[in-house]
């Protein structure tokens, strides 16, 4: 047996030489990111308001930097309060370079992987990722996106750039496929469900059951909830996969934060629900971020200094769940989900789900259809 298992381990090792030779398995951890300090916050919004993925705008070139300049200011103050910046680097690298420790041992004949952090909207962006991939002779790569649950503006707006950089001939001769969502994985599911029980111990047992669990989501535009955009769809399945892994025991919803601009945005908002639930008297409340996996303003600003303050004041006992960041069940998440993904793609499983091959019914953005195109021939 123990000669079985050496014979086992020499050609894992092997394996991992003869793959290391060509470059390891590049494993990219697709994200918006944010600014790591004040000073960066500028760049982060021109290029977010320069994206025409996420907001399609008259003169792109020429509103975008006026728009970036006039919201700076506020939200540099948001990044100075959460102390000076966004941990969601901090928290990728760490995610990503767990995650392939894991890998190495789940699927040897891939090993060695390596994460490489490519962000739309902050450095690293991809241009440095791809130039990191080419310089470790990377020939194998997977684009996995960060978001849980799929949007045109998030995963969409990430896949879009990379195209873009293929089709400029940036990328080099490398093989990708792509993990576009994973919002039901029970990995993810767990993890989610094991720190929403950390938060309901905050309560005393007696009153633990009628805790109302609020989940709360970055919000979509309703001109993209309408376009056929599948996120708010997805973001609801997560729920009903936590509440159900949870037995149901407690009475929820899910409302929809950080509406930014005057359109029409999805609802209901998650400010005016923690204040429509104290009017009720339904005052112990759990707030759950549900389509991010690290802390970002959203959670550290909008929702703890903002939500959960003004809760206070209206006499709730309100907590929020913590995020994901270095829950160790998580990163057995994301793990499992590349080894599965690498799993089916070297038995011939196609580069990409089937739910990404379908562009949103009301898609009129032609990059969207060629970058499908790109990705299930693998990139090439
Ligand atoms: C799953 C998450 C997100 C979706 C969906 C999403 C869509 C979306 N966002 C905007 C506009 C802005 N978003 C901004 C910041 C921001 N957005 C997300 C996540 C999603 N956005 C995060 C995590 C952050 C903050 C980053 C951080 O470090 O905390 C901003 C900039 C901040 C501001 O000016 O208020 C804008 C603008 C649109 C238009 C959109 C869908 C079309
Ligand atoms: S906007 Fe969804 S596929 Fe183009
Ligand atoms: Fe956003």
């Amino acid at each position: 047996m123990s000669v079985l298992k050496n014979i086992g381990r020499m050609s894992v090792r092997r394996m991992a030489t003869v793959s290391a030779t060509k470059g390891p398995t590049a494993v990219v951890m697709l994200n918006m990111g944010g600014p790591s300090t004040v000073p960066e916050v500028h760049d982060f919004l021109h290029r977010l308001f320069s994206d025409g993925d996420l907001i399609p705008l008259p003169f792109q070139r020429v509103l975008a930097p006026l728009i970036a300049k006039r919201r700076t200011p506020q939200i540099e103050k948001q990044y100075s309060d959460i102390g000076g910046g966004s941990p969601i680097l901090k928290y990728t690298r760490i995610q990503g370079e767990k995650m392939c420790q894991l890998l190495d041992e789940l699927s040897p004949s891939t090993a060695p992987h390596k994460s490489y952090v490519a962000f739309r909207y902050a450095r690293p962006l991809t241009e440095e990722a791809i130039a990191e991939m080419r310089a470790d002779g990377v020939t194998r790569a997977i684009a996995f996106t960060q978001y849980p649950q799929y949007s045109c503006s998030t995963t969409g707006s990430s896949l879009n750039e990379l195209y873009r950089l293929g089709k400029k001939g940036e990328l080099g001769n490398i093989d990708w496929s792509v993990i576009d969502r994973w919002g039901t994985h029970p990995g993810f599911v767990e993890a989610v469900a094991q720190n929403i029980e950390k938060t309901l111990q905050k309560f005393p047992p007696e009153r633990r059951s009628s805790v109302v669990l609020l989940f709360s989501a970055h919000s979509l535009p309703m001109s993209v909830v309408n376009r056929g955009d599948p996120y708010v769809l997805e973001v609801s399945a997560s729920v009903s996969a936590v509440m159900q892994r949870l037995g149901n025991k407690n009475p929820y919803r899910l409302v929809w934060q950080s509406q930014v601009g005057p359109s029409a945005w999805m609802g209901m908002q998650t400010r005016e629900a923690v204040q429509g639930l104290a009017r009720l008297g339904r005052k112990e409340v759990i707030l759950i971020p549900i389509a991010f996996t690290s802390d970002h303003i959203e959670t550290l600003f909008e929702l703890d200094l903002e939500y959960v303050k003004e809760g206070h004041e209206l006499g709730m006992d309100i907590h929020r769940s913590e995020s994901l960041n270095e829950s160790p069940v998580f990163i057995r998440a994301i793990a499992d989900i590349a080894a599965q993904h690498l799993k089916e793609v070297s038995s011939g499983a196609p580069r990409t789900s089937n739910q990404l091959s379908l562009r949103c019914p009301g898609c009129t953005n032609d990059t969207c259809g060629q970058q499908k195109a790109w990705f299930s021939r693998g990139g090439q």
